[in-house]
């Protein structure tokens, strides 16, 4: 591996890499990947701990370089791009492997952006996407980022040459359906009825089945488009804000939570970090494997246990000082249902006024309120994935992330 290593220098993308879930693979590529020589980081909203890279306060000794244009994209025919902000770092990972961090701001709906960033690209980690469960966006919006966005990224590697795309998709391209049928630790085969009707599970559903019919379509030079699609559940792990809502919740309620869904109601659970190693290897694995994993979606699934929404966010903050009030729900269900119908009902009536986007609304306590388990092995062979984290370390990590986040040390 070290003699490959030395000798074959790749170039990563990850879109959204200042995301959630995309700062993670961002600093698992550095940590992670012997063949990375070049990462560019493109996001609508560059966050500030690439600041850190500079300074060398991530891993080991970084330092800074100076700013620069972007390599130029015009041998692939590609407009520079108009991006406000670039930066030039240089990362030293081991004293011998210098990588090269590119920070570009830029919007995945603006094709010509998104073509410029991914010229020269060996492989594309496609995270960025308008998460949105709640109302704060428009139904177009969400389409544009994550349908049209995706279409710009698949329709840049065609035109650049770029062959390998991994692509964030969701379990909620399966569901819960709208009609609350279980999926009782499914896997990438069981049978499923996915209805599909709110904006966000729509637009994962239309970008996954974009992602995945590009398989196989000729890129600039005429070798084949490789693709895949990681299905995560719900992330938790550093930088996870609904934690961290919940912990304000807790906060104002004067430190009590209440159980709001029974507790046998289980919700498929993934630590971030293991999330990003499952991209970090899909991406590095695609090449040798593009037989088997083009095309192919996975879950992402690790040790996490299978709890109730609440009862595993309890994980974290009751060592924050919050406590779960209640073995049973506290409201009858029929009560929730109408508090979300009239959060709904309320949202539309203040839009023109204020953004009114609680964490309850009929689509939300849908999903909180019907069991969406995984169990699969389908990652492991196909591309050898391991979770990297065990529950135990990646419950620390998110208790010691809610704990700094909240100031809430006890
Ligand atoms: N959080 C979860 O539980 C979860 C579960 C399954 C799948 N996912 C998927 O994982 C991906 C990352 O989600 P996350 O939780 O990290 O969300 P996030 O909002 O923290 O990260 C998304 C990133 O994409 C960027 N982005 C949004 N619109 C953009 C645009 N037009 N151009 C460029 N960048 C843009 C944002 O600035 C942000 O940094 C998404 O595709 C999401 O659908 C998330
Ligand atoms: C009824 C209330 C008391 C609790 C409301 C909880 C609700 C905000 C939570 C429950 C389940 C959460 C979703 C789930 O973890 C999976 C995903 C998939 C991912 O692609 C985007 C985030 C999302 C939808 C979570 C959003 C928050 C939800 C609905």
């Amino acid at each position: 591996m070290a003699d490959s290593a030395q000798a074959q220098k790749l170039v990563y993308l990850v879109t959204g890499g200042c995301g959630f879930l995309g700062e993670h693979v961002v600093r698992m590529l550095l940590q992670r990947e012997p063949r990375l020589g070049e990462l560019r980081v493109f996001d609508q909203h560059l966050g500030p701990w690439l600041e850190e890279l500079k300074t060398g306060s991530c891993w080991g000794s970084l330092w800074w370089r100076g700013c620069g244009r972007f390599p130029n994209p015009s041998q692939a025919g590609i407009p520079t791009p108009a991006v406000e902000q670039m930066m030039l770092v240089s990362v030293h990972m081991d004293g011998s492997r210098p990588v090269r961090v590119t920070a570009i701001q830029g919007d995945v709906t603006q094709a010509h952006e998104v073509a410029a960033a991914v010229a020269g690209a060996h492989v594309v980690i496609h995270t960025a996407g308008l998460v949105d469960v709640f109302g704060r966006a428009s139904p177009k919006t969400i389409h544009e980022v994550n349908v049209q966005g995706t279409r710009n990224v698949i329709e840049a590697c065609v035109q650049t040459g770029t062959r390998f795309l991994v692509y964030t998709s969701s379990m909620e391209v399966v569901g819960p359906n709208t009609k609350g049928h279980p999926f009782y630790r499914g896997n990438e085969d069981t049978p499923y009825e996915a209805v599909h009707r709110h904006p966000y599970p729509c637009s994962k559903a239309l970008a996954e089945w974009l992602v995945l019919e590009a398989n196989g379509r000729k890129v600039r030079g005429g070798l084949p488009l490789v693709t895949c699609a990681l299905r995560p559940t719900g992330i938790y792990g550093e930088g996870h804000q609904i934690m961290r809502d919940f912990y304000r919740q807790g906060l104002r309620l004067g430190g009590w939570l209440f159980r709001a869904i029974p507790a046998s109601v289980e919700h498929g659970r993934v630590y971030v970090g293991n999330v990003a190693w499952m991209h970090v290897l899909a991406a590095r694995e695609l090449e040798q494997r593009a037989t088997l994993m083009g095309g192919q979606v996975y879950f992402c699934y690790d040790g996490s246990p299978y709890r109730s929404y609440e009862d595993f966010n309890m994980e974290f903050l009751g060592p924050c000082g919050l406590r779960l009030v209640g073995a049973r729900p506290l409201l009858p269900y029929w009560l929730l249902v109408f508090l979300a119908a009239l959060n709904a009902l309320l949202q539309w009536l203040l839009r023109p006024l204020v953004l009114y986007a609680p964490l309850l609304n009929p689509y939300t306590l849908a999903v909180a309120n019907t069991t969406f388990t995984v169990s699969t092995d389908k990652a492991q062979r196909h591309f050898g994935y391991e979770p990297l984290f065990s529950w135990e370390d990646s419950r620390t990590r998110t208790i010691l992330w809610v704990q700094a986040a909240t100031g809430s040390a006890q």
